[in-house]
């Protein structure tokens, strides 16, 4: 067994992690970690997460510069389920020993320092760790992540928006001039446990934010290798994203070239489901998979693509197991699978 644990074990994907973790076969979740000065030090899991009692009863272990500093040595594998700065800081020290890391934040996901600074309003200062870093697109990246020393799991709306996008660069059926428009609804879990205003109960009703400066634009232009424009809406329930993606294909590009473009990237793997309808937010909110359709109007080149995730599993903590179990060599679906029934 691997022996893992998970920093920032209190938050909505810590605790989706640690659901995970604890049912699966080849690694053992040894401790939960929290910040050094967090109210929740000392809680149990299912203190904070009720469906939890009698199932994941353990403790939240304040985190010490000191014990900071052993984990690298004590295990195979340690999730950063922490806010970017957290990560940024504490990355380097958890990369020293042998462990290896999963960071489910931004901090290492875009390799342009100035692109960083702009985004996350903060100098990135780690560059030899930021180089080496593996993008991890599960689904895209297993060669890369098989090696890995540190992982950066993409952000929700990427994932959602480079599985449905990714088969169509890939196969140069994408016109050239015309940008794709992603427009996606997020989930309020997507703004993580912390209260704030925007995301309270009485505020939230369907609105667009971040238009036109949302540090997922960035995010997923790199790894498409073109520009997108990306508009992120908050909508008024706990968990999920639906994205709509519309593309302009070349010209002549056929409906059976698009369907061949999804078969040839998913039909083999278990975790992105090529459906035969419009994905439902409900269809895949608890699970780990990415649901997409996708119809094209040949006449004009017009190609629209919804992709469906939950925001906390194949946005961030499923994501992250899938990379852990490429990186350790047990199936890429191994304990996430069978989450759905
Ligand atoms: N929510 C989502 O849908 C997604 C989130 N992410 C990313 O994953 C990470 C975690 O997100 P999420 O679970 O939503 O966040 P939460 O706010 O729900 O949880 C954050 C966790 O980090 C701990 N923490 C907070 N501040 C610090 C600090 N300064 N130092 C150390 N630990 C700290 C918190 O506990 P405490 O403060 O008590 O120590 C808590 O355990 C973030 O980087 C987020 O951007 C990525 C994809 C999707
Ligand atoms: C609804 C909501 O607020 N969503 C978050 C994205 C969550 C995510 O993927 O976060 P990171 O890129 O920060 O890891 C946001 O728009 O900032």
């Amino acid at each position: 067994m691997m022996k893992t644990c998970i920093v920032g074990a209190s938050g909505y994907t810590g605790a989706e992690l640690a659901a995970l973790l604890a049912k699966h076969p080849g690694f053992e979740l040894a401790a939960l970690f929290v910040s050094q000065g967090s109210q929740d030090a000392g809680k149990l899991l299912s203190d904070l997460y009720g469906r939890f009692t009698g199932l994941l009863d353990m403790p939240l272990q304040p985190l010490s510069q000191d014990r900071l500093t052993q984990l690298a040595t004590e295990y195979d594998l340690i999730f950063l389920a922490t806010p970017h700065e957290a990560s940024h800081e504490w990355a380097a020290t958890l990369t020293a020993g042998k462990a290896v890391v999963m960071d489910l934040s931004g901090a290492f996901r875009l390799k342009d320092k100035d692109i960083f600074a702009r985004f996350y309003g903060f100098a990135h200062e780690q560059p030899a760790l930021l180089q080496d870093a593996v993008y991890g697109l599960a689904d895209w990246h297993g060669e890369k992540i098989r090696q890995a020393k540190l992982v950066a799991v993409p952000g929700c709306y990427p994932t959602a928006s480079l599985t449905a996008l990714k088969p169509l660069q890939v196969c140069g059926l994408l016109d050239e001039q015309q940008w794709p428009v992603i427009n996606a609804v997020s989930g309020v879990s997507g703004a993580g446990r912390k209260a704030a205003l925007n995301s309270s109960f009485c505020e939230v009703s369907l609105q667009a934010y971040g238009v036109l400066g949302h540090r997922h634009q960035p995010e997923i232009s790199a790894e498409l290798g073109r520009q997108v424009i990306f508009t992120p809406h908050l909508g008024n329930f706990k968990r999920g994203i639906l994205a709509t993606v519309t593309v302009k294909v070349k010209a002549g590009v056929t409906a059976s070239q698009v369907s061949d473009a999804y078969a040839s990237a998913y039909q083999s793997n278990p975790m992105v489901r090529l459906r035969s309808s419009w994905p439902k937010i409900d269809e895949v909110a608890g699970t780990c998979y990415c649901d997409l359709h996708w119809k094209l109007d040949e006449n004009s080149g017009h190609l629209v693509v919804t992709s469906a995730i939950d925001n906390l599993l194949k946005g961030a903590a499923a994501q992250a197991l899938q990379c852990a179990n490429i990186r350790f060599g047990f199936a890429p679906e191994s304990g996430l699978a069978e989450k759905a029934l």
